[in-house]
């Protein structure tokens, strides 16, 4: 895989700096990703399906929100989709608006949609439910699980407003890994990082399956 060429880092303590780095970062990735070769994205997207599926499989009891994939980002429906066949629920993000939060709706493949911010589907008069696991794709993440996305701000928003912290799983491709992402104070790091080189846990709740989980049956994929 070729190194994707970065701007050099941004002088330390200067949020201006690091804020226009940021954005250059985020247009180099976007482009690598976007010029991506089909068959190295599918096979890639194939070892993170799998990836997801074994971080799913001890959760057999959680609400999952994850997103509609857009801009080559790696299409976990297929993942989902088994997760809820075997009991599971999934979610997708709304998003009220610039600047807000994004609220999770319950989703399953029948989920009417509507195209919301920015023109990415949205369900439609389905409820909100509290997520459990949320997965984030990422424009490029950090070696201490900070993540890069649009620039919206929006997952941090929205943890920022969840009474409860979800299990967050960011998941991207290893060649976005940069050495420091030079967060901001509201950057919150994800608890696992999953890539096509396998599942990494960044935090200490990355251990153990959720109090939701105590108790559950072995998911159906497994029965068999
Ligand atoms: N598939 C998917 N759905 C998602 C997200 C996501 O990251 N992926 N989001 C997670 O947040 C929310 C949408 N976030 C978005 C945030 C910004 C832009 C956007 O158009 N940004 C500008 C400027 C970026 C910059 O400052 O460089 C642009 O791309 O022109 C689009 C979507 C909700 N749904
Ligand atoms: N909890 C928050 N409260 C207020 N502003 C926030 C919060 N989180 C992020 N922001 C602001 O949102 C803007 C974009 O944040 P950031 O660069 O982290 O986006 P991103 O992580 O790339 O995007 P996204 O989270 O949508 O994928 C920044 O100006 C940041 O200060």
């Amino acid at each position: 895989m070729p190194r994707i060429t970065l701007p050099a880092p941004p002088a330390k303590s200067d949020d201006g700096a690091a804020e226009v780095w940021r954005k250059s970062v985020r247009k180099a990735l976007l482009g690598w990703r976007a010029a991506m070769d089909p068959s190295v994205h599918h096979t890639f997207s194939v070892s993170i399906r799998k990836a997801i599926a074994e971080i799913l499989i001890d959760r057999p009891k959680a609400t999952i929100g994850f997103y509609w994939p857009i801009q080559n980002e790696i299409d976990l429906r297929p993942v989902i989709e088994t997760h809820i066949e075997c009991g599971g629920r999934a979610a997708l993000p709304v998003v009220p608006g610039k600047d807000q939060p994004m609220v999770f709706h319950d989703w399953c493949a029948d989920t009417q949609m509507v195209a919301g911010f920015a023109k990415i589907p949205e369900p439609v008069d389905a409820p909100v439910v509290p997520v459990h696991v949320m997965i984030a794709p990422l424009v490029g993440f950090d070696g201490r699980g900070y993540r890069l996305g649009y620039g919206g701000g929006f997952f941090d928003r929205t943890l920022a407003v969840m009474p409860v912290a979800p299990l967050v799983v960011g998941v991207g491709f290893e060649a976005t890994r940069v050495d420091d992402i030079f967060p901001h104070q509201y950057d919150i790091p994800v608890d696992i990082i999953v890539t096509e080189a396998g599942i990494r846990p960044m935090t200490d709740k990355a251990v153990g399956a959720g109090d939701h989980n105590k108790g559950a049956s072995p998911p159906c994929y497994l029965s068999s």
